[in-house]
């Protein structure tokens, strides 16, 4: 377990990974080898973010959701925040679930953008997250096209993470802080804010 959670929050995870069981004999939404150890595989992995965010108020955008890791998760953990949820995701079957999803955990803080992150409107987003979608140099322009000026991103990445970060500074100037994954050896978040280009 990572975190202390409510009851309500643990009740909302439980039944959050239910339906994604239910829904993967379907759709492949997470690898169905990782389903025994989707909390300590997906969901855990998810939270971490929410031990060193903390968001206020604005947008959190949640690039290429897929099951809805970790725009879900978040989405639950923040729920008494105001901050809306954007979750982007190009695949309409996984975008439908995505929606059903939402309206079965009676999620209000959350909508779905069945779209290319790169085709919706800049979101001007204070919070955004990724999980899985890119390398690191693919990912900059959905940041510099979605995120505030002020904003923070939490990338979660690989152990290729440091030469992704490298290959990134060619093109594009950033902060970055990152945190090492305690699911996933050698994984990083990394938080990346003040991008421009270089
Ligand atoms: C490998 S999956 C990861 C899903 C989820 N974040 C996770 O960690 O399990 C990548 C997802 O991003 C979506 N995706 C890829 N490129 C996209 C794009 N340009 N715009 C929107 N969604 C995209 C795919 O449809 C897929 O669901």
């Amino acid at each position: 377990m990572i975190g202390d959670v409510s009851r309500e929050t643990q009740g909302l995870l439980d039944a959050y990974q239910e339906i994604l069981i239910r829904w993967n004999t379907k759709i492949n939404l997470v690898s169905p080898s990782s389903i025994p150890q989707l909390k300590s595989r997906h969901i855990d992995d998810c939270l971490q973010i929410s031990a060193y965010a903390k968001p206020d108020k604005g947008i959190w955008a949640d690039l290429g959701s897929g099951g809805g890791l970790p725009g879900i998760v978040l989405s639950i953990i923040f729920a008494s925040r105001p901050i809306r949820f954007i979750l982007l995701e190009s695949d309409q079957r996984k975008a439908t679930f995505l929606r059903s999803a939402i309206r079965d955990l009676g999620l209000s803080n959350a909508e779905v953008r069945n779209s290319r992150i790169e085709a919706v409107e800049p979101l001007n987003a204070a919070y955004l997250s990724a999980r899985a979608l890119a390398p690191l140099p693919r990912l900059m322009p959905y940041l510099d096209r979605h995120l505030a000026r002020n904003g923070q991103a939490w990338l979660m990445k690989g152990e290729k993470w440091q030469a992704e970060v490298d290959e990134a500074r060619q093109h594009w100037k950033f902060r970055i802080e990152p945190i090492a994954s305690r699911t996933q050896t050698g994984a990083a978040i990394l938080k990346i804010s003040e991008v421009s280009d270089a």
